[in-house]
């Protein structure tokens, strides 16, 4: 602050230090009392840029840039004007010079006039505040161009506009009406959104991909080849068959900035459509930009980092630090900052903005700087050089009767067609992946019928017979060849060699023979008292390695039921004699030579459906949203509702397909009985399908990356597979764990489908529809979570 006196008039200069007579905030200014309190009549000098700044002044100084220079270094050519108060000031600034026309083209004629409207809109990604109090206008008819520096908010305040992110304050108004009001098209037809990310499917074609715009603006195919002939025409594309992975990056942009602009919308949103574009067909978008515009139905806001090409724009405005340092026609900024291009004004509003910034983290006064802030009804979210009118601060209120809320929530059919063709689509071009989609079910059910549950084979197994009999007359060795030789490899050795080989791993056990085996053996079956080294002698001793449980089992059984057979074969009618009093009669459901794959097969198939539903489903949003598909297809009109929908019907149609291969190899190649209903089986499995793919969709829609989304299909994995009693029956499972085994979406349907193929139950029967009930009972629980999940992140 500068104080002298020129005659009898104290003048203070306020500058606050800062060069070029930057404007201190409004706020900020202050006289002391101590020149207030002067013999003579203090006059103060306020330099200001911005416009609303000096409506308390009661003269004004309006200099061009020449003056403002000659002011600076002492001259006196500057421009007096009269009295300003704010109605006179705007009239005087608007008869003044060029600048009149600039302010008042960026003055919208009504409030209904705008095409966007933005206050005090606040975004913060968790603790970092990327908008702030955030003022934008844009008028209708007209091209606005965003600009400010990489990192400043832009891409956010789109993504608010457009509605696919949520402000955290403020509000927007697009076209009339909030975004996602029930009724409006916005999103919808209405809007062409072109995001940074490309947001394209690499498998599709530029065809492809133009076509599912247009099928979900509900585009006739007719329309749509229209005006896919003439963006491919205009937008300088390839051939229309090209696939998307194929194109250069400026290409894809291209195709990107077609998708937006195909079904003429009123608004359109383009986030850098220009970058990695050459010049020629930058100036061409440029000119079809300004030419959609002209009929003033069409409103365009863009981003762009080449600064100079929005001066073709009708507005701009400059970002720094989510919230706008200015807003006007490109050449009014530039004449108000004395500048000959829009970067050297952005540069000169950043100086101003940091120092200004600076100024006010230094502040003592930040109590009085709030007051003046109410006081004068802004801060400095507002841009400096606003030249628009202050912010409006009524909302249009906004009313939609229940049909139009019901319509709004209710999937469309025709945006559930256009998905579910999407992947169709874009699972055709990839063959390999789909065949090996219906292969892997095929290929996991047989390496479990073939390696799971079957009994042991070739296990060698040392035979120490010492029986003095010929061995052709002799019980032992007659006994011996009642074992299957093709579980049980017999290695004969003398005693010595074979516990030493089963000491070192080479056999698992030793079967052994006394010498009096026959003679003893034939006593016991003939004579009711025998001494006990008569029933020592004439037993045949096994010492197994048991440290593999199921080999031991084997061996034990195959034990018996080759002196089964042996005594069978010597006793005739007589064996009951040497039998043991407890009689295995025919099994009331399945068959005395059931094994264990048979139990493990039902719940294997039920957990292989679910699990590559699971993992076909878990990664297809989270890659979809890191694209940017997910929030192009939303701001092309899609719920997320439908989303669902969509992704469902599809897979269904790839687990029926797994399911009919894994059946066909289950029933036909592995011949597993099925006693019940085959339908009751499809649809179990089918269900349990639909249960994966809606569990995947809770995963999808609520893990950003795919490392953690594939960690959390895998965690489960286990767990899941364990506690359903799938590869283990459930009884063997302890209390309180038994209890949450039976709250898992596999248990009791395992159950039911076990009790389905092998007991030949129906509905009837509670084992049975429990099964069905959890089953539907998960899928209904998955898909609303995940529907709300995916609706809370949109
Ligand atoms: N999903 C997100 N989570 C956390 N922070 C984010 C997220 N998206 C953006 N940001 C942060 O918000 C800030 C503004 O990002 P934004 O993409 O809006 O900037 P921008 O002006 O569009 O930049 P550019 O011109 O480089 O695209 C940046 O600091 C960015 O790191």
């Amino acid at each position: 602050m500068e104080i002298c006196t020129i005659c009898d008039h104290l003048w203070v200069k306020i500058t606050n230090n800062l060069p070029k007579y930057v404007p201190v905030i409004r706020k900020q200014l202050r006289i002391p009392q101590p020149i207030r309190a002067s013999p003579c009549r203090p006059s103060v000098a306020l330099s200001a840029a911005q416009i609303q700044s000096p409506v308390q002044c009661s003269l004004l100084l309006l200099l061009a840039a020449a003056a403002m220079a000659a002011e600076a270094s002492g001259r006196k050519d500057a421009t007096i004007t009269g009295p300003a108060d704010s109605t006179e000031l705007r009239e005087q600034l608007m008869t003044e010079g060029n600048m009149k026309k600039d302010l008042e083209a960026s003055l919208p004629a009504a409030q209904d006039s705008f095409a966007i409207r933005c206050r005090d809109v606040c975004r913060s990604y968790g603790k970092l505040k990327v908008l702030t109090n955030l003022n934008l206008t844009v008028p209708q008819g007209q091209i606005y161009g965003l600009l400010g520096p990489s990192g400043c908010g832009k891409t956010t305040l789109l993504k608010c506009i457009v509605g696919t992110l949520k402000i955290s304050r403020g509000h927007i108004t697009v076209l009339g009406k909030p975004p996602a009001f029930p009724g409006h098209e916005v999103p919808g037809k209405m809007v062409g959104y072109m995001p940074q990310d490309l947001a394209l499917y690499n498998e599709f074609t530029i065809s492809d991909t133009l076509t599912f715009f247009g099928r979900i603006h509900g585009l006739t195919s007719k329309e749509t080849q229209v005006r896919m002939n003439f963006l491919i025409d205009f937008l300088n594309l390839p051939q229309k068959n090209s696939l998307v992975r194929n194109l250069s990056g400026g290409q894809r942009r291209r195709v990107s900035l077609g998708a937006a602009l195909l079904q003429n919308p009123e608004l359109l949103i383009l986030d850098e459509p220009t970058v990695g574009v050459d010049p020629v067909l930058r100036a061409k978008i440029w000119q079809h930009l300004v030419e959609i515009v002209k009929t003033g139905k069409v409103s365009v806001i863009i981003t762009t980092h080449y600064i100079e090409e929005a001066r073709q724009a009708n507005m701009v405005g400059l970002m720094r630090n989510g919230h706008l340092l200015a807003e006007g026609p490109p050449d009014a900024v530039m004449k108000q900052h004395s500048a000959t291009t829009l970067e050297h004004a952005f540069l000169q509003l950043c100086e101003s903005s940091d120092q200004n910034s600076t100024q006010e983290s230094s502040s003592e006064s930040e109590t009085l700087e709030k007051s003046q802030m109410f006081a004068n009804g802004r801060d400095e979210s507002q841009p400096i050089l606003a030249v628009g009118p202050p912010p409006v601060e009524d909302v249009p209120k906004c009313t939609a009767d229940w049909k139009v809320r019901a319509r709004h929530i209710l999937p469309k059919g025709r945006n559930i067609r256009a998905l579910f063709i999407k992947t169709m689509v874009r699972m055709k071009r990839m063959p390999g992946s789909l065949c090996f989609q219906f292969l892997l079910p095929v290929i996991q059910i047989s390496l479990i019928c073939l390696c799971v549950g079957g009994d042991p084979k070739g296990i060698k197994v040392a035979v120490v017979n010492n029986d003095s009999y010929p061995p052709s007359s002799s019980f032992s060795q007659s006994l011996l060849t009642f074992l299957d030789n093709s579980s049980v490899i017999q290695v004969p050795l003398p005693h010595k060699e074979a516990f030493e080989g089963v000491h070192k791993g080479e056999y698992w056990g030793v079967i052994g023979f006394g010498q009096n085996f026959t003679n003893y053996l034939t006593k016991r079956i003939l004579q009711r008292q025998v001494s006990k080294e008569v029933i020592d002698g004439g037993s045949v001793h096994v010492w197994l390695d048991l440290t593999n449980r199921q080999i031991g089992l084997m061996l034990q059984k195959q034990l018996h039921q080759a002196f089964q057979a042996f005594v069978d074969y010597k006793m005739g009618a007589l064996a009951y004699l040497a039998a043991l009093p407890i009689k295995f009669e025919e099994p009331i459901y399945g068959s005395l030579d059931m094994d264990f794959t048979t139990y493990v097969t039902p719940g294997a198939v039920l957990s292989i459906s679910f699990y590559l539903a699971v993992g076909l489903t878990a990664l297809s949003f989270v890659l979809e949203r890191k694209e940017g598909l997910l929030d192009r297809c939303w701001v092309a009109g899609v719920s997320s509702m439908e989303t669902m929908l969509a992704h469902l019907f599809s897979q269904l149609f790839v687990i029926s397909v797994q399911i009919i291969l894994m059946l066909l190899f289950v029933l036909l190649v592995f011949k597993m009985p099925n006693e019940g209903s085959l339908f009751l089986v499809i649809c179990l499995i089918v269900l349990q399908g639909v249960t994966g793919i809606s569990f995947g969709l809770v995963i999808s829609a609520g893990i950003d990356d795919e490392q953690s989304a594939n960690q959390a299909a895998l965690g489960i994995f286990y767990p899941n597979l364990i506690l359903s009693g799938i590869i283990w029956p459930v009884e063997c499972i302890p209390y309180p764990l038994r209890y949450l085994s039976l709250a898992l979406p596999q248990t009791y349907a395992s159950e039911s489908l076990r009790c389905i193929m092998y007991r030949g139950w129906g509905m009837s029967e509670m084992m049975v529809w429990r099964g069905f009930a959890v089953t539907l009972g998960w899928n209904t629980f998955f898909l609303i979570l995940a529907t709300v999940i995916l609706k809370l992140r949109t």
